[in-house]
């Protein structure tokens, strides 16, 4: 697997037929396991992902004191007194990154903070500005990006902050998942374009309001948390509807059937779009016994579609876009340009070299289909990326895949799981 000429990727001689059943999510798993560590007491986790995003998150909260677990698939974290030194690895996960400074800030010490080489690309400094205007004490060397330290004290004052979260949707994440730790709460304002990534937000204040946090999002960019203990809570992570999105793509190209088992009823996740999303490209869609069944029409349509509430889906859904029966348009998703990689420049790039016509616009990307031919396909450490190509690879011939290790960002199991259901 992964050899310097790339995964070969899967290249069914028909339909994708099968079942998958995927990992848990991301975006729940670290926030649980943030707000377990805030909590008035042990809390257990079932379902909890495993792979880098949340292994990385589980060491930064233990080398900050916080107790975790392990046993029959079960995670237990046990809350303790926060203190420095610490150094957290974020590797390349904005949740890590994002997240876990503002819980730093209430440990008692110096928390220094670095990650992979592209982490110093993703944008940091509103995160910071907010928490210094919170009253926590933070060295960037005037960069406004890693490495930072975060030095507490053990307590912050907390209160009213504005900032600018058109950049990502975690800056506001961050300040509400630690908030109700403040002494005065927070008092937060977004002022500037529209933040994204909707979903991901409703999920923060959720799983607050879960735990008996006082969040009031009343008003259109603006949540207050109010202070008070966050209740410890059992519970069972859903699956990642996020990383579903390529096995039910896998279905939309090759006009087959996939079933993802498991799907919630109701969910704050992103990828709760995807029935909608995918029947606009022309696919059948079946919720039912929670399981969400993807069927292929024979015809892939052209869609105009604003993803800015769901980005994270931008790279699967364009892997489809560019087998489509005429031109499409992804709009509302700039924003992508901060996340593991520009992933507006490396979609253009990478489906551009295998003779497709996609150009970048200033918040999006416009598809032209062309025939497409075989190549390596660069992943630029993006589990998203490596998605993305694996789902073409069904349809054109001689795709390699450089470097599909990158997918145990957040399923390690990426490469078993396609082979078994596309072979
Ligand atoms: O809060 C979260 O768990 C996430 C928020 C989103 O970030 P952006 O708002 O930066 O896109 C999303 O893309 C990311 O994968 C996960
Ligand atoms: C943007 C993503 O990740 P991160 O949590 O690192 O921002 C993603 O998973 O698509």
């Amino acid at each position: 697997m992964g050899t310097s000429e790339g995964w070969p990727a899967p290249r069914p001689a028909g339909a994708v037929n099968g079942r998958v059943t995927v990992p848990g999510s991301k975006s729940i798993s670290n926030r649980a396991l943030i707000l377990a560590a805030l909590a008035d007491g042990p809390s257990t986790l079932s379902g909890l992902l495993a792979a880098r995003d949340t292994a990385l998150m589980k060491a930064a909260l233990v080398s900050l004191g916080v107790g975790i677990s392990e046993r029959d698939g079960l995670v237990t974290v046990t809350p303790g007194s926060l203190k420095g030194p610490a150094d957290v690895d974020c590797g390349l996960a904005g949740t890590v990154m994002r997240f876990v400074p503002p819980v730093a800030a209430l440990a008692d010490g110096v928390i220094s903070f670095d990650g992979d080489p592209y982490a110093r690309e993703r944008p940091m400094n509103v995160i910071l500005g907010a928490l210094r205007t919170l009253g926590v004490e933070i060295d960037d060397h005037g960069t406004g990006r890693m490495p930072y330290a975060v030095s507490g004290s053990g307590a912050v004052r907390g209160g009213e902050v504005t900032l600018d979260a058109s950049g990502s949707s975690q800056f506001v994440s961050a300040l509400l998942l630690a908030g109700a730790r403040y002494d005065l709460g927070v008092d937060l304002r977004h002022d500037g374009k529209p933040v994204p990534s909707q979903p991901h937000l409703d999920m923060s204040v959720a799983m607050l309001r879960e735990r008996g946090v006082a969040v009031d999002d009343s008003e259109p960019n603006r949540w207050i948390v109010a202070p008070g203990p966050i209740r410890a809570l059992d519970t069972v992570i859903e699956p990642d509807l996020s990383n579903a999105a390529p096995f039910l793509a896998a279905a939309v190209v090759t006009d087959g059937s996939v079933t993802v088992t498991g799907w919630p009823t109701s969910t704050t996740q992103p990828g709760g779009q995807l029935p909608e999303l995918l029947s606009r490209f022309g696919a059948e869609v079946l919720l039912a016994n929670g399981e969400l069944t993807v069927r292929g029409t024979g015809r892939i349509a052209a869609v105009d579609l604003d993803l800015s509430e769901v980005g994270e889906l931008s790279p699967v859904l364009a892997a489809i876009a560019v087998l489509a029966d005429g031109p499409s348009y992804f709009r509302g998703i700039a924003h992508l340009r901060n996340h593991e990689t520009d992933r507006l420049a490396a979609l253009e790039t990478e489906f551009n070299a295998l003779g497709s016509d996609v150009t970048q616009t200033a918040d999006g990307l416009e598809f032209r289909p062309k025939p497409l031919h075989g190549g390596l396909f660069g992943t630029y450490h993006d589990h998203r990326m490596a998605h993305a190509a694996a789902v073409v690879g069904l349809a054109v011939d001689g795709i390699a895949i450089e470097n599909i290790a990158t997918t145990a960002k957040t399923l390690p199991e990426f490469p078993e799981l396609w082979s078994s259901l596309v072979s």
